[in-house]
């Protein structure tokens, strides 16, 4: 018996999915898992109702996932450091920009056997640097962290249609009881296919850089350009995530981003349902500014393409490399600089020969 202790922290569209997850599969695997899960909810009244309440009483997430059935061992907790007592095990799910604010909550407050997972689609970027969102909780809070990202688009995963994802983890020490087989047992279900790599730089990655292709896939929808400018953009947008990889996480594996969930398969269906894509066709249609849209289109959800182009941006102007990436450029130039997007073609031909 492990009696593995399991908290999730964040409560949004995907936390509140992954949360329905590990708590079936908690409850499905005691000789593992102790049943109750606790995910951290960033408080807020709905309807005049606090969303812990509501969760823990009527079982579902109104605000941010609609419609869904939480398992009744989802235990909605609203103080973080109550929701990661004595947890063996935390699983990371917040928009990325609210995670240094939650990490400099558990500083110091988390035991270092303590085993994370991060499903957060995002990098942090200081300075010159760029780290992954993995490595950024590892060096705060002094834990490992392996990632989670897939083609995963949180209300079909709720709603148990078929999808695969894929875990990076490396056991950090071979003594330790959480290894590849606990962590694929807690995620893994009949309809969400889990395969576990090594490759954290990789998959993480490819969670973080699809999110500006989408964007630039919004914009094709937003001009009506059709299928095949779509297309252009998934290629172009995959060559440039490839790149980046090479360049600055030189162990990253080429194969992460053509053969796994979290690379080929989850840019197309980023640029198909996702949210970026849907805000990058609305900013090309009104020409508003985006923080704005993302408000009213996505009701307090985040699209987090947009702060990661910004970051991407940041970095790579202080390294000199914005030319080498046109298409990254581009979409922080569209939605931040006012570049026409109908420039496009003619910024992707003209450094064509780069690549
Ligand atoms: N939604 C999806 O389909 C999906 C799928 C895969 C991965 N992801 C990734 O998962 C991560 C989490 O996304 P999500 O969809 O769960 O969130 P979301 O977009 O639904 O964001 C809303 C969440 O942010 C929280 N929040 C708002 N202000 C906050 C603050 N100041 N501090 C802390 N939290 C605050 C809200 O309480 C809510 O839980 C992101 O990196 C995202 O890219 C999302
Ligand atoms: O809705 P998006 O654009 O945040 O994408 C959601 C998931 O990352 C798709 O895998």
């Amino acid at each position: 018996m492990l009696n593995l202790k399991v908290s999730v922290i964040g409560s949004g569209n995907w936390g509140s999915a992954i949360a329905k997850i590990v708590a079936e599969n908690a409850a499905e695997n005691r000789d593992m898992f102790e049943t109750d899960v606790r995910m951290w909810v960033f408080e807020e009244l709905v309807a005049g109702q606090k969303l812990t309440e509501i969760i823990n009483t009527q079982h579902e997430n109104v605000k941010y996932l609609p419609g869904i059935k939480l398992p009744s061992n989802v235990v909605a907790v609203p103080d973080l450091l109550d929701a990661v007592e004595d947890a063996n095990l935390l699983v990371f799910n917040v928009p990325h920009q609210f995670l240094p604010r939650i990490c400099s909550q558990l500083k110091g407050k988390v035991p270092s056997t303590v085993r994370a997972v991060s499903c957060i689609k995002g990098v942090e970027v200081s300075g010159d640097g760029i780290t992954i969102i993995a490595d950024y909780i590892s060096q705060e809070l002094g834990i490992y962290c392996g990632a989670l990202s897939g083609a995963n688009l949180a209300p079909e995963v709720a709603q148990e249609k078929f999808s695969e994802t894929t875990i990076a983890y490396k056991v950090p020490d071979p003594s330790d009881s959480i290894d590849a087989r606990v962590v694929r047992t807690l995620f893994h279900r009949p309809y969400f296919h889990v395969n576990v790599v090594a490759d954290v730089a990789g998959v993480s990655l490819c969670g973080a850089l699809k999110n500006i292709v989408a964007l630039a896939s919004g914009f094709v929808d937003g001009m009506a350009w059709g299928d095949n400018a779509k297309a252009a953009i998934i290629r172009r947008g995959l060559l440039e995530m490839t790149k980046f990889g090479r360049e600055f996480f030189p162990e990253c594996k080429a194969s992460t981003f053509t053969e796994e969930s979290c690379g080929v398969a989850d840019v197309i269906t980023s640029c198909s349902g996702g949210r970026n894509n849907k805000l990058g066709a609305a900013l090309i249609k009104t020409r508003r500014p985006i923080f704005e849209l993302e408000e009213e289109l996505l009701k307090g959800q985040k699209a987090q393409g947009v702060t990661t182009a910004q970051e991407v941006h940041e970095f790579l102007e202080r390294r000199g490399k914005l030319e080498d990436f046109p298409l990254f450029t581009a979409v922080h130039d569209i939605i931040f600089s006012g570049l026409d997007s109908y420039a496009l073609p003619q910024i992707l031909e003209d450094v064509e020969q780069k690549y």
